[in-house]
């Protein structure tokens, strides 16, 4: 099902956007850039929890998720990027709008995702999320900037969206 927002159309990915993703995430360079293959695979397996917002063919938002396996009631949020070019527009809350709206995500009671504190602007999309979804966000330790070789990577605060009170 696609749905649409000021000419962008939101709908499942495919593999073949997983390069577009991809370079997306590379332009953003707030994100943690992964290798092209992930996000080729990613959008191939995992299409059902994640978005793209695309305009006149170009892929200008994305957002990847999944449920841990077992484990339908929580929703990990991995990434959230928007083009530039779409900044300001609700591109962002639109793609976790239509990611919430998925059947994968019926049973969803709990939002989870981790954001480094110089990433104020994800922080400010979620505490959007949370107030839309009329529940709580709690954040706590999640991934120590020790936890990643080489140094030079923040933490990763995690942060808890819920409980959901339209969760079925
Ligand atoms: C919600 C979100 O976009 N988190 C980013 C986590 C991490 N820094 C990454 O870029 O994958």
């Amino acid at each position: 099902m696609t749905t649409t927002q000021s000419k962008l159309v939101y709908r499942k990915p495919t593999a073949e956007d997983g390069g577009k993703v991809w370079q997306l995430v590379k332009d953003t360079q707030v994100l943690d850039l992964n290798s092209a293959y992930s996000y080729i695979m990613f959008c191939d397996y995992f299409a059902d929890t994640c978005v793209v917002a695309e305009s006149d063919g170009a892929i200008v938002g994305f957002v990847s998720a999944f449920c841990p396996p077992g484990n339908a009631e929580t929703l990990f949020v991995w990434q959230v990027a928007v083009d530039s070019s779409q900044r300001g527009k609700g591109v962002a809350t639109e793609l976790l709008r239509v990611l919430m709206q998925r059947e994968a995500c019926r049973q969803v009671n709990m939002v989870e995702l981790t954001i480094s504190p110089s990433n104020q602007a994800s922080r400010a999309l979620f505490m959007r999320m949370a107030r839309e979804l009329n529940t709580d966000m709690n954040v706590r330790s999640g991934y120590a900037a020790a936890l990643f070789p080489g140094g030079g990577h923040e933490d990763e605060e995690l942060y808890q969206i819920g409980p959901i009170p339209s969760a079925k």
